[in-house]
């Protein structure tokens, strides 16, 4: 990159030498002020996605700031540029601690935001006569020193440098830790907070960067069109510009805002050299609009899947067009640059893709469809894929399951539509006889003897949680000792779910204390509470989806109690697979997984965190039974290096088999707690679960 910022500044300072048009660099001053700003657009709403529409604002107050202090208070054009990125930078705080601190906005509602503030600075730049009352600002040129040469060859070095800075930043943070915690955020920005990442301190860095070089940028554009007016900074021409620019290049790598703005400036100056400049903003809402449908990724990933064909046809086109001497040359490289990307965008389309190897042969077209729509099936659904599944799945259980299975789905049949009394008729009638010898053959570890082993890892101590009106928590206290496996256990809407994000800091009680390792943790922001030695997952995994499943582990080491720089933590990642059995699947992406594997890779990446405690939500919910004695296998394995568990889950029969202790919660209130054969047979757990009658 520095290679490259060389070569621009000494080919415009030799230009004539070398046969450059003295236009081109008035072109490529323009192209430098969009890389720069699309670039830090693409910091916080690329790399990120917080989608913003207030990119005008920074780039305002940056016009402002030169307009105003140099045309007003006689200060220098070198001080005004940093000034007016430091003003950007204020106004970026400002921002972010309104939409991520005071709010937590996200998606629409964050977008909306930000195309309120340049709104709200332009009615303040117009009312106020000490800014320019709504006149616009005339910029005179400066003194520069000579050896320079001509005004725009100082606009061209200004833009440089700040496009270069722009870009340098960009890929500083691109490949860093600090860029993968930006890429989990924009991915799944709950699960990398409690993996560990300060998504909010994160956040804030992004907009803050953007905000200064927006407004550095600001300050230089002013001086390039000389007259500062309300409408040219404030208004929606700036953030459409670099939301094109951006999404036609590429919002997850610093390459695509420069591959955008080249592209962009070129055609909007090939438009305006062929009179059709009224047309502009209609080409450009077109071409969101086919890149939207057609590339929604944009250019670079297309480009560099296809180099060689991209540069073949960009050849051809530049060569053959400039041969016929019909063409300009910007005509030429316009024609050439559209070649290019669209025999890459449309290669995938016509070319023989590799054929993607299956990662389960077992795999079941039903099933993918809901992995794919990312959601888990809900109970109802539950009891008739349970009803389903009798037909076709026991014939395949082995023995121990579909003896305990067939009689669970036929007593659940009459239950018309309760899903989850297909396991819980096992669990509590059959299974709590069956249990004795074999489960205490696995160190049964009740209340009593894991007191006994030492300090409480997890105490909770009068948790009340309110909603609005809905008491999902009534005063529970609940302990986690040493080498525990706790199953949590209740009806739905009982508070499992609530009870485990209190435990991990993604909730604060309304009432009552949580204590990790005997450290309160009250007020803890939740990758903080992810250091103390919690991890969990999610009953719907939410895995970072651009990031390989190697990388979404790596992403717990880097962030975890530990931290460890990328190649570490990838190395360390591939242990943590092959625990969970996912060490073939490590290159392929989460979209690949099915609903079983995007389970088992969240356990890998919560145990990758090195937790003491692990919080598992509903992780067997929606398996089928050989997925479920895969995934209770890996439980046990996980368990047995040394973490507690804590087990939400509906399916009783293996919480029997599996846990050292039971805690049943009914209407958000602890009913049992101790040894799984006593509690499942305890009638108020029986009645929690099956009503009054059939207890
Ligand atoms: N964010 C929220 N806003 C409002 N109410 C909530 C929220 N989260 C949970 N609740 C309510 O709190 C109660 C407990 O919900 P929770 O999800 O913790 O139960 P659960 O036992 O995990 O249920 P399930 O087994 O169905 O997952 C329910 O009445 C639920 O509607």
């Amino acid at each position: 990159m520095a290679a490259v910022t060389a070569l621009l500044a000494v080919l415009a300072h030799f230009h004539s030498s070398v046969g450059i048009a003295p236009y081109s660099i008035v072109l490529t001053t323009t192209v430098l002020f969009w890389i720069a700003q699309a670039t830090s657009w693409n910091l916080l709403s690329g790399y990120a996605g917080y989608f913003s529409f207030g990119q005008g604002a920074y780039v305002g107050v940056g016009a402002y700031s030169m307009a105003v202090l140099t045309g007003r208070h006689d200060v220098g054009f070198l001080w005004s540029i940093p000034i007016g990125g430091l003003l950007g930078g204020v106004l970026a705080l400002a921002v972010g601690a309104v939409a991520f601190r005071l709010g937590s906005l996200r998606g629409e509602i964050f977008a909306l935001l930000t195309l309120a503030v340049p709104f709200l600075l332009a009615t303040f730049a117009r009312i106020n006569m000490d800014i320019d009352g709504g006149q616009g600002t005339v910029i005179a040129l400066p003194a520069y020193p000579q050896w320079v040469g001509d005004a725009q060859h100082m606009l061209f070095y200004l833009s440089l440098a700040v496009a270069a800075l722009a870009v340098a930043v960009a890929l500083a943070v691109h490949g860093s830790r600090y860029g993968h915690g930006l890429a989990a955020v924009h991915d799944a920005e709950d699960a990398a907070e409690v993996l560990g990442v300060p998504t909010f301190r994160y956040k804030m860095v992004a907009i803050v960067l953007g905000g200064v070089l927006g407004g550095m940028g600001g300050a230089v554009f002013a001086m390039q069109i000389g007259f500062v007016a309300v409408e040219s900074v404030f208004g929606l021409t700036i953030p459409l510009f670099v939301i094109v620019i951006s999404v036609l290049g590429g919002r997850r790598h610093w390459l695509g805002p420069v591959i955008g703005a080249v592209l962009v400036v070129v055609l909007q100056d090939r438009l305006s050299a062929g009179g059709l400049e009224s047309l502009e903003n209609i080409v450009m809402g077109a071409l969101l609009v086919g890149l939207v449908i057609v590339a929604p990724d944009g250019l670079y990933g297309r480009l560099r899947a296809r180099p060689w064909l991209a540069l073949g046809a960009f050849a051809v086109v530049l060569i053959g067009m400039s041969l016929t001497g019909y063409w300009a040359e910007l005509d030429a490289l316009l024609y050439a640059m559209f070649a290019a990307a669209i025999v890459a965008t449309l290669a995938d389309r016509f070319l023989a893709q590799p054929t993607p190897k299956s990662p389960d042969a077992t795999f079941s077209p039903t099933r993918v469809a809901a992995d794919r729509s990312g959601r888990t099936p809900q109970p109802a659904a539950r009891a008739a894929g349970a009803a389903d599944a009798g037909a076709t799945e026991v014939a395949q259980l082995p023995l121990l399951h579909a003896a305990e299975a067939l009689p669970g789905l036929a007593e659940a049949a009459p239950q018309a539509g309760e899903a989850r009394a297909a396991e819980a008729v096992v669990g509590l009638g059959e299974a709590a006889p069956q249990a004795g010898e074999a489960r205490a053959a696995e160190a049964v570890v009740g209340l009593g003897e894991a007191a006994a082993r030492g300090r409480a890892l997890v105490s909770c101590v009068g948790v009340t949680r309110d909603f609005g009106g809905v008491r999902a928590l009534d005063g529970v206290s609940l302990q986690v000792f040493p080498a525990e496996i706790v199953g949590l256990v209740g009806p739905n809407g009982s508070g499992k779910t609530t009870l485990v994000n209190l435990l991990c800091g993604a909730l604060q009680p309304t009432r009552g204390t949580v204590a990790i390792g005997g450290r309160p943790i009250g007020g803890l922001a939740p990758h903080r509470v992810a250091h103390t030695g919690v991890a969990r997952t999610y009953q719907i995994p939410r895995p970072f989806e651009s990031m390989t499943v190697r990388d979404n582990v790596a992403m717990a080491v880097m962030f975890g109690r530990t931290g460890a720089s990328l190649s570490q933590a990838r190395s360390k990642a591939q242990q943590h697979l092959a625990t969970v059995h996912l060490g073939h699947l490590a290159d392929v992406r989460p979209g690949s997984l099915n609903l079983h594997q995007r389970q088992l890779l969240e356990m890998a990446r919560a145990i990758a965190a090195e937790p003491v405690v692990l919080l598992l939500d509903e992780a067997l919910a929606g398996l089928n039974p050989a997925e479920i004695d895969d995934a209770v296998a890996v439980i046990r394995r996980i368990h047995a290096t040394g973490i507690s568990i804590v087990v939400v889950e509906h399916l009783l029969r293996v919480l029997n088999q599996l846990s050292t202790r039971i805690v049943v919660l009914d209407r958000g209130a602890v009913i049992a707690d101790g040894d799984p054969a006593q509690v499942l047979s305890d009638p108020a757990v029986v009645r929690a679960y099956l009503g009054r009658q059939r207890a």
